[in-house]
């Protein structure tokens, strides 16, 4: 059975961060472990309050999982500040973490803010040069780039400026572009488009959460980089096309549509 880590928050309404995560990973039959940074009080209207672990705690986690069941491969999610930034990037070098997964999640799908001020600079400098892909959406990646993102031309411009300064790859997500579904693979100078229908749902609580851990999924199982992106797209697609709709505000997605029909 292939292994994959989360280092994320806690969503209380089950649609984002560890929850969607675990969830993903079960739905691609791979054994999901999860390191929680913080535990979020929130719903599908929005976030009433963030409780962060202390970076102590995050370290006495990862040193868990890491000496007994090693993962594949690693998702990292929402990390609120920098000292708990610190720690996780410490000790993914002192494991030897692959396969690494970084969503720098910033803000949620509800417009609540989820990273300290002083975590903006940690991320940069400590965690996107870990990943092996880093996957921001629109708003994310022009806080990265310092660009405004409207036009799909823009996203190729802000995705090669992140991708140079992080000295990785970057998926940078169009699902926040009007009309357009379509996300950007930005590696070594080169752009591969991963097209996909838009899908007319509302409830897109947890959409970063979910693909960024199938990513780290599919690499868990063995596919290349664009092979797994290309099956956490589809899997995206059918989760938000299976129209769940839950909740007041923007729902969750069903992550098990694959089980149970
Ligand atoms: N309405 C939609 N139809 C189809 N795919 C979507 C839709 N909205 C988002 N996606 C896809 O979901 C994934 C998450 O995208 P996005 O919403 O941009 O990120 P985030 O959830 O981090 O804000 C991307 O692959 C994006 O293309
Ligand atoms: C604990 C936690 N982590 C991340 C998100 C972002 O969610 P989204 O995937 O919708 O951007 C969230 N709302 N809560």
């Amino acid at each position: 059975m292939k292994t994959v880590l989360t280092i994320a928050g806690s969503d209380s309404s089950g649609g984002a961060g560890i929850q969607a995560d675990l969830k993903t990973m079960m739905a691609h039959e791979v054994y999901g472990m999860s390191v929680i940074t913080a535990l979020t009080a929130q719903n599908t209207l929005g976030v009433a309050g963030i409780m962060d672990a202390t970076p102590e705690f995050v370290a006495q986690q990862l040193d868990c999982v890491f000496t007994d069941i090693r993962p594949d491969a690693v998702k990292i999610g929402m990390v609120s500040n920098a000292d708990i930034i610190r720690v996780i990037a410490e000790k993914l070098n002192e494991y030897k973490a692959v396969n690494i997964v970084v969503d720098p999640v910033m803000v949620a799908t509800s417009g609540s803010s989820l990273l300290n001020d002083d975590a903006g600079t940690a991320l940069k400098t400590l965690l996107l040069p870990l990943a092996d892909v880093i996957t921001p959406n629109v708003p994310e990646a022009e806080v990265l780039s310092g660009m405004a993102i409207h036009t799909k031309a823009h996203m190729l411009q802000a995705a090669a400026i992140i991708a140079q300064a992080a000295n990785t790859s970057v998926l940078l997500k169009g699902g926040h572009l009007e009309d357009s579904a379509d996300d950007l693979l930005y590696t070594d100078g080169v752009a591969h488009w991963f097209e996909a229908e838009r899908i007319a749902n509302p409830n897109t609580h947890g959409t970063g959460c979910t693909l960024s851990s199938a990513i780290a999924s599919n690499l868990a199982l063995g596919h290349s980089m664009e092979r797994s992106i290309q099956n956490a797209k589809a899997y995206i697609t059918g989760a938000l096309r299976d129209g769940l709709d839950l909740g007041k505000g923007k729902g969750p997605l069903n992550h098990a549509y694959r089980l149970w029909r």
